[in-house]
């Protein structure tokens, strides 16, 4: 039967945002494989243990120990290692031990990327590009890893240069707005005013937008309207509005 809801393109992965801070997870192996993942685990705030004998360290995995940015244990890996443990990535250069861990961590539910080893991963890495609060992650699904690394430096490419701090201006602004308008009831209307801000200032006006400017867009908030950012400006007592002026 046709419809005009979204066709289903089965055989992709849920890409979710997964929120890591001060969770435990555990690095097996301390090779340049472990050394991208203590990464990408560390940006997301997460406590971070690495199992692996000294010997096996190379210099970025031995500067993130030597700086205190994640603790290790300097042997090969135990099963006791799982205890307490919210999330495994394994890089080791050993296939059954690989598999020795996949399975007790399937047996604890404990979620667990096996590098060498996909059908052994209940998630897959992604290739990542950042810009503050902005991220972006390309996946192929296990098809191309490489081809996902150029993906991502193309789109990285397009983006605006400063698109980075206009999402964290704009989360300011999200924040202040809650404030003047907590009740869940002004869900509908607080949407609404965020979306419009958002399409009509351009990306230099949200990043240009300082706390003053959010104050006096705030005051908008309650008629339900989004002035320009040259109205805001010019309302300002010390206006520093330097732009041509529209009145
Ligand atoms: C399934 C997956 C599981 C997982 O690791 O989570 C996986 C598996 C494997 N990768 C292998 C090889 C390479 N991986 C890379 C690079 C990256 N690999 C990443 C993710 C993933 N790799 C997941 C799928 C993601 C997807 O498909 O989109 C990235 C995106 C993210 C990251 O690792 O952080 C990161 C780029 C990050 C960036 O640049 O930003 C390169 C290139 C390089 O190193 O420069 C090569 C060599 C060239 C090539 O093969 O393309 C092999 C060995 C194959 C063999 O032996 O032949 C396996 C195992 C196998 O396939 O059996
Ligand atoms: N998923 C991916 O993106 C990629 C996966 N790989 C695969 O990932 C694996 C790791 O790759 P690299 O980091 O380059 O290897 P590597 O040889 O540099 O590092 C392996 C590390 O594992 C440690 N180790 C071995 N057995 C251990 C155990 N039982 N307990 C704790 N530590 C142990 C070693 O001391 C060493 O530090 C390889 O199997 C490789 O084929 C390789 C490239 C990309």
């Amino acid at each position: 039967m046709k419809s005009n809801y979204p066709e289903i393109q089965g055989g992709g992965s849920l890409i979710l945002a997964w929120q890591v801070r001060n969770k435990k997870v555990l690095v097996v192996g301390g090779g340049e494989v472990a050394a991208g993942r203590i990464v990408n685990v560390l940006n997301a705030d997460a406590k971070v243990t690495v199992v692996c004998p000294h010997s096996g360290l190379n210099d970025e995995v031995f500067f993130r120990v030597a700086n205190k940015q994640v603790e290790h244990v300097d042997r090969k890996f135990q099963p006791s290692d799982l205890d307490g443990v919210d999330m495994v990535l394994t890089a080791v250069d050993d296939p059954e031990a690989s598999s020795q861990i996949y399975k007790l961590c399937h047996e604890k539910r404990i979620p667990a990327n096996i590098a060498d080893v996909p059908p052994e991963c209940d998630f897959y890495f992604g290739s990542v590009h950042r810009d503050g609060p902005l991220q972006i992650m390309v996946s192929t699904n296990g098809n191309g890893p490489k081809l996902a690394n150029i993906v991502r430096r193309q789109i990285a490419d397009t983006l605006p240069h400063n698109i980075g701090l206009a999402v964290q201006r704009v989360g300011m602004l999200r924040k202040k707005l809650r404030k003047v308008a907590p009740n869940i009831a002004e869900g509908p209307k607080r949407m609404q005013w965020m979306s419009k801000v958002c399409e009509q200032w351009t990306l230099d006006e949200l990043c240009d937008m300082t706390e003053e400017d959010m104050e006096m867009l705030l005051e908008y908030y309650s008629p339900g309207l989004v002035p320009s950012f040259e109205t805001v400006r010019l309302q300002e007592p010390d206006g520093a509005y330097d732009g041509p002026f529209l009145i």
